[in-house]
C-alpha cells in the first residue's frame, strides 16, 4: 500500500501548486463550504490514481484545493463509507495521501442522528470523543511502521486544543453547538430503536456512520484532528418520523450557514 500511497501523492504535487497542511472532510449535505474556497483547483476522484470514488448522494466526488482566508486547505467533498461495500483500507485511503502530502491538521465532519434527547436537529456538535461500533479497526492487518504504531493512542483522538480553539471561534461568533460522544457503525440501515437505547446507554450522544475509520487512521499517522457533527435528526425511537437520506441531506444543507462560518473561521485561526 505505500507505493500506492507514494504515487497518488505525487500525482497531486504534480498536479497542484497548493501544499496545504489543512484538510477539511465534509459529510453529508455539508459539502457547500467549498463555495468559500477562494482560488478553487477542483480533482475528481475518478482522475486520481488509487482512489475510490464517492456512491452516495451529498457526496460528490471531489478534492477541492484553494485558499479561506489565505490559508491553503484542501477539502473532501465527499467521503467513502464502509458500507458502500469498500474496504476499511480503502475508506480510510485519502488519510494516508493527505498525511504523505503534508497535512498536519484535519477537520472531520458528518450529518449523524442526535440520541442525546436535548439535541435537536440542526444542532453542532463538537466532537468530544468516539465510540468505535464497526466491529472492526482499519488498522487490522500487518502494521507498516513507516506509516505509525502497531498499536496507537486515542487517547485525545480528538485534540482538546483544536477543541478550545474550535469553542472560542463559536463564542466570537454567537454560534450555537454542543459537546458530545460520536458512535459510528456500519449502516447502511439507520438504527433500530433498541440499538439507540444500547448505544445512549454506551455514551453515545450522536450515531452515525463514518467518521471513526477515518479519525482512528489520522490518529495512527499523527494527523491533528478536530470534528464535527451536525445533528441531522433525531436518532429512532426519540424521532417522530421515518428517516431518509434526502431529510438528512436537507437538515445538514439548513445548518450548512453556521457550520461553514464556523468551520471557515477555524481555518483562519489554525492556518
Ligand atoms: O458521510 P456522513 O457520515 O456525513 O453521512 C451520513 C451517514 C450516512 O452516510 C448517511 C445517512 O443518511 O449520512
Ligand atoms: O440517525 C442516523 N443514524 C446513523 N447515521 C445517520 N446519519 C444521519 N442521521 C443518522
Amino acid at each position: 500500500m505505500y507505493s500506492k500511497v507514494v504515487e497518488t501523492t505525487n500525482f497531486l504535487k504534480e498536479t497542484t501548486e497548493y501544499r496545504p497542511k489543512v484538510a477539511i472532510v465534509l459529510g453529508s449535505g455539508l459539502g457547500n463550504l467549498v463555495d468559500f474556497i477562494d482560488e478553487k483547483m477542483e480533482i475528481d476522484y475518478s482522475d486520481i490514481p488509487n482512489f475510490p470514488v464517492s456512491t452516495v448522494a451529498g457526496h460528490d466526488g471531489k478534492l477541492v484545493f484553494g485558499k479561506i482566508g489565505g490559508i491553503e486547505v484542501v477539502a473532501m467533498k465527499g467521503r467513502f463509507h464502509f458500507y458502500e461495500g469498500y474496504e476499511m483500507k480503502e475508506v480510510t485511503y485519502p488519510m494516508y495521501v493527505m498525511k504523505q502530502f503534508g497535512i498536519e491538521k484535519l477537520i472531520v465532519s458528518n450529518a449523524a442522528g442526535g440520541s442525546n434527547k436535548t439535541y435537536d436537529p440542526g444542532t453542532l456538535m463538537l466532537i468530544t470523543d468516539h465510540i468505535n461500533a464497526f466491529g472492526t479497526n482499519p488498522l487490522i492487518g500487518k502494521n507498516d511502521d513507516r506509516f505509525g504504531p502497531r498499536f496507537p493512542d486515542m487517547t485525545e483522538a480528538y485534540k482538546i486544543y483544536l477543541r478550545d480553539l474550535a469553542k472560542e471561534v463559536a463564542d466570537n461568533l454567537g454560534i450555537a453547538y454542543k459537546e458530545g460522544v460520536y458512535l459510528g457503525t456500519t449502516g447502511p440501515t439507520y438504527e433500530t430503536g433498541a440499538e439507540v437505547r444500547a448505544f445512549t446507554g454506551m455514551g453515545a450522544d450522536a450515531i452515525g456512520m463514518s467518521t471513526v475509520p477515518e479519525v482512528t487512521i489520522a490518529n495512527y499517522l499523527g494527523i491533528d484532528v478536530l470534528g464535527i457533527s451536525c445533528i441531522t435528526n433525531m436518532a429512532t425511537g426519540i424521532a417522530e418520523k421515518a428517516h431518509s437520506h434526502e431529510d438528512v441531506v436537507d437538515v445538514a444543507k439548513k445548518a450548512g450557514e453556521n457550520f461553514c462560518n464556523w468551520v471557515i473561521n477555524i481555518v483562519k485561526k489554525i492556518g
